[in-house]
């Protein structure tokens, strides 16, 4: 019988059959099978621990299962040749420092596989014509000392790289976009040799500016929407029937079923009419070149308004004189109610905030808003009617799968309304805190992550228009959407807030100490001490005024007290009290801004992905 050939050397001879169709590595295939003597060869106590085959003129793919069970492989280097299709799964290759596949034609996407290699120190995989994005766990190969990926076609964000170790960054000449994060690893690396010809990339770090509307605009990620899992829902995740949400405020003020909004109304409803009698008897008919239409409710009296895009000024000047009581769509919206309409709808208190009054609308056609009735005090305080038109124009924009949809707006003397999608499944207020038990258990940890993440989506993205904040970020402005997708509303508003209106203790305890007097000097580093406060209590399922004040690790002694925890719960836990911990950093200049927020979130889903597909994978 022939000998058994040593399993390493099965590994080189089954690479070779596919890799090297011109038969250019002379493997002495007949004789001994002394595979360490092989070209490109060496051994260390008869395994293979390097295969060096670079510039040998090697064609054809690379053959899954081939070299994998080199497990005692420290550098593997086929740079230089013609290997097409796409890299196998090279996990197995646990011990490997130095990873050489450049200048080659792999294609397909960044192998996900390489993420597990964590003693890599070098990673070359430049001039092939790999594609898709960047795992955002790069991070996690942190002995990494060079990184080249040029000359690719790589496309989306940077990973938030934050390797001490990285002293070659190579990602130039890929089709990366959007901001470079500011992490002290990149700003190390200049701008033309790590990142050049990679015209969307954007930030200090390139020296170019990012253009806020460029994203502002841009695709939402669908990640964010993914709904959760079955099991996720039957962990605790319940449908609140609309017809039965209670809320805080509705055992304060009531429930007031009946016109409320038709009431309130009515003023306005007059001052519309007087302005399209004004209108008529100027005889002019109230139209203009795809700005404003003249829709058959304007004769019927709703007097309804489609604003597109830009307004000019002209237009402006003309609109001045009908500024009183109309009914604004944002951003091009479909009119699919009048002001008479949303008159006519019954209406149903949801409850009272520091911004003014919630009402759930129910219209005849069975449509239902939420419509905000801006209080009188703030309304007329606040701004002027310009400033709050413009400033609901450019808040009306924002489209994002995790921002309750600002849809129209309506403003006359004395009485501003602001008009959202409404939300049936309740707030996170009624999740965390329950209205049915007394006491709640918290959440599971992977429904804080998911929630987490969700809410880091839409903060991030509000902040990406560099002149908005949202302001009031807390759990009973955190709405559950129709996947259970966390959706934040009430944004951008705290400008009209009354400041006379004496807050609870949990709606303050949310507040920054630097905004906490005067809620104008509030930026989005408040917003991110907000999210820190939200994050603790979706963590803890206690209510903000009830959290300690304490050092980082007491706090996580306290959230595991709060969880019953004892020890056995995922440590991904401790990662996200991390998170809220360096989020409610007293000085605004030590919390991270919501971007950054968002990519230590994402890096620790990936990690919990990362596992699963791991032990699936090893299994
Ligand atoms: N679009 C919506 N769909 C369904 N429920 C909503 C919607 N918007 C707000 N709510 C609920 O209505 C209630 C009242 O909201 P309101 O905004 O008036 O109070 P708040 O959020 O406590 O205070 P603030 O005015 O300071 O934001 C809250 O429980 C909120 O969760």
């Amino acid at each position: 019988a022939p000998p058994m050939l040593p399993s390493d050397a099965v590994s080189l001879v089954s690479f070779k059959r596919e890799a090297d169709q011109d038969n250019k590595l002379l493997y002495s295939l007949n004789e001994s099978y002394d595979y360490c003597q092989w070209q490109g060869v060496k051994c260390a106590q008869g395994r293979v621990v390097r295969f060096v085959a670079q510039s040998m003129g090697l064609r054809g793919p690379f053959p899954p299962h081939s070299l994998t069970s080199l497990d005692q492989l420290r550098v593997l280097s086929l740079r230089n040749n013609s290997l097409f299709g796409p890299i196998p799964d090279l996990s197995p290759l646990v011990n490997l420092k130095s990873l050489f596949l450049d200048h080659n034609n792999f294609s397909g996407s960044f192998p996900p596989s390489l993420i597990f290699l964590h003693r890599l120190l070098t990673l070359s995989l430049s001039h092939n014509r790999l594609s898709g994005p960047l795992p955002v766990n790069l991070t996690l190969l942190d002995r990494l000392i060079a990184l080249r990926l040029n000359s690719n076609h790589f496309s989306g964000t940077l990973p938030f790289f934050n390797q001490t170790t990285l002293k070659v960054l190579d990602l130039s000449y890929n089709n990366l976009s959007g901001p470079v994060p500011v992490t002290p690893t990149l700003a190390k690396f200049n701008a033309t040799t790590s990142f050049s010809g990679n015209p969307g990339l954007c930030g200090e770090i390139v020296h170019k500016e990012c253009d806020p509307r460029s994203h502002f605009f841009g695709p939402a990620t669908s990640s964010s929407t993914t709904p959760l899992s079955q099991s996720e829902q039957s962990q605790g995740i319940v449908v609140v029937p609309s017809s039965t949400t209670t809320t805080k405020h509705d055992k304060k003020t009531g429930l007031v079923v009946g016109f409320v909004v038709a009431v309130v109304l009515v003023a306005a409803f007059t001052l519309t009419m007087v302005s399209l009698v004004r209108k008529k008897q100027n005889g002019k008919a109230f139209r203009a070149k795809g700005v404003v239409l003249e829709s058959p409710e304007v004769e019927g009296g709703g007097g309804v308004v489609v604003v597109e895009g830009e307004r000019e000024v002209k237009m402006r000047k003309m609109e001045e004189a009908h500024r009183s009581g109309k009914l604004v769509f944002c951003c091009g919206e479909v009119q699919s109610y009048t002001l008479e309409m949303l008159m006519r709808a019954s209406a149903e208190l949801l409850g009272r905030g520091s911004v003014g009054t919630t009402y759930k609308a129910v219209m005849d056609s069975r449509l239902i808003v939420t419509v905000k009735r801006l209080d009188g005090k703030s309304a007329a305080a606040g701004s002027d009617g310009e400033g709050f038109e413009r400033h609901m124009e450019v808040v009306g924009r924002l489209r994002h799968p995790n921002l309750v949809p600002l849809r129209a707006y309506f403003q006359a003397k004395g009485e501003r309304l602001v008009i959202y999608d409404y939300q049936p499944n309740g707030s996170l207020f009624n999740l965390v805190h329950g209205s049915r038990s007394a006491r709640a258990k918290p959440l599971h940890w992977t429904s804080c992550l998911k929630i987490a993440e969700d809410v880091a989506h839409g903060l991030a993205y509000i902040h990406q228009v560099s002149s908005l904040i949202h302001g009031n970020l807390k759990s009973s402005n955190v709405l559950l959407g129709m996947d259970f997708e966390a959706c934040i509303t009430d944004y951008c508003l705290a400008l009209f807030a009354d400041s006379s209106f004496s807050e609870d203790p949990d709606s303050a305890a949310y507040k920054a100490p630097e905004a906490r007097n005067s809620s104008r000097r509030a930026t989005a580093k408040s917003d991110v001490y907000a999210f820190g406060v939200l994050l603790i209590e979706l963590l803890t399922g206690k209510h903000p005024s009830q959290h300690p004040f304490l050092a980082p690790a007491d706090l996580q002694d306290w959230v595991r007290a709060m969880r019953d925890d004892d020890g056995s719960e995922d440590n991904r836990l401790e990662m996200l009290t991390e998170v809220a911990s360096i989020c409610s950093a007293t000085s605004p200049e030590q919390r991270p801004a919501m971007w950054q927020v968002l990519k230590m979130i994402q890096g620790i889903k990936d990690s919990v992905t990362m596992e699963d597909t791991a032990l699936t994978g090893l299994s």
